[in-house]
């Protein structure tokens, strides 16, 4: 478990006081990914670096299995930053050391003898699937496999906790899905904790099981990304939950409504629950309606399909009442009736 309490951190330049990260509470269960999402300047980067106190707090503590990160004299920290794996936005490898020896290195920092280091390294290179790259240098690799050495080099001692700062920020988009599968893969395999930060709403929606956003320096809405998918609450929220739904799926939606003078127009909300993907076949054979699929937009996350989908369901009003009272109480698909049209 992580435990952060009241963690701030304010820069001072001549000109100015910077409180990049102010007054954070937050607990991180063991094995979670936990996703920190904040637009450029939210204070995403400190938030984390203070986390292994790359950047030194200003108040508050940052407690990792009961150990106070923030207590910690130099010595004992380098010991405590073993357990805490970091990768970084532009990887920080060692430009003249070959892949084996950059994953070797902090193995070599911590005093492993050669034979075992060598072992540790091949089953590293095993885990993130640079078998064949061992002799090849960063500058002959490319972007994805930089970070797959970038993540070998950040468990080689075996951490209990991986910090992911911008992890796929200098990433395509395939070689971003490659990396957050690779990260998933290595979160199940070793059940360590992942902290990533990021400005993009689709690294959470892929691999995140809880999420805060930032703003300001602050935490404005944290919580399970299911929930904060389907109720953002926040404006900076909504922004994000935008990015990748567009709109809430119901973009034009009243036009399309009005031009059915039958039934009920319903908005089903899927919320992460697989088992309900193929609603719609089961409830024309359940029951004796129509039902038309008007618009929506359904994206798959880390615990299932998140959207929402606009039907018109036609038939005999009874027969209707019967199919959304089962499906609110049968299934994790919320209904709101839009519309009835008797
Ligand atoms: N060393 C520093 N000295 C002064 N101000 C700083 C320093 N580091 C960060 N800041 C300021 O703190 C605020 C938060 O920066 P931070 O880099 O943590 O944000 P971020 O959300 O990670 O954004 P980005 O993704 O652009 O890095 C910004 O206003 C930034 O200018």
């Amino acid at each position: 478990m992580i435990s952060i309490k009241g963690l701030t951190k304010t820069f001072t330049t001549s000109n100015n006081r910077i409180t990049a990260v102010d007054d954070l509470t937050l607990d991180i269960k063991d094995g979670e990914i936990f996703g920190v999402i904040g637009y450029s300047g939210a204070g995403k980067s400190t938030f984390v670096r203070l986390l292994n106190r790359l950047e030194e707090p200003s108040a508050g503590q940052v407690i990792i299995n009961d150990q106070d990160i923030t207590a910690l004299n130099s010595n004992q920290l380098r010991l405590t930053r073993q357990e805490i794996g970091m990768i970084f936005q532009h990887f920080n490898l060692l430009w003249s050391r070959t892949v084996t020896d950059n994953i070797a290195f902090p193995l070599e920092i911590s005093g492993v003898p050669k034979q075992e280091r060598e072992e540790r390294v091949q089953e590293l290179i095993n885990l993130v699937g640079l078998n064949g790259r061992e002799n090849a240098y960063p500058s002959q690799l490319s972007g994805g496999q930089k970070q797959r050495v970038g993540i070998a080099r950040a468990l080689a001692n075996r951490p209990k906790v991986l910090l992911c700062d911008e992890a796929t920020s200098a990433l395509d988009p395939e070689t971003t899905n490659a990396i957050l599968d690779l990260l998933v893969d290595i979160n199940a395999k070793l059940g360590l904790t992942i902290i990533l930060i990021t400005h993009e709403m689709h690294v959470i929606r892929k691999i995140s099981n809880q999420v805060a956003v930032m703003e300001e320096g602050k935490i404005v809405e944290q919580g399970d990304v299911l929930d904060v998918f389907l109720r953002p609450e926040q404006p900076v929220t909504k922004k994000f939950v935008k990015q990748i739904m567009g709109s809430n799926g119901d973009d034009g939606a009243e036009e399309l409504v009005n031009t059915y003078d039958s039934g009920k127009i319903v908005r089903l909300h899927f919320i992460g629950d697989t088992t309900n993907q193929a609603l719609i076949s089961q409830m024309a054979r359940s029951f004796n309606i129509d039902i038309n699929i008007l618009q929506g937009k359904i994206t798959q996350m880390q615990q299932g399909a998140y959207g929402t989908l606009f039907v018109q369901m036609d038939g005999e009003k009874a027969e209707i009442d019967r199919a959304i009272t089962y499906i609110t109480d049968e299934t994790s698909v919320e209904v709101e009736v839009v519309r009835n049209v008797e």
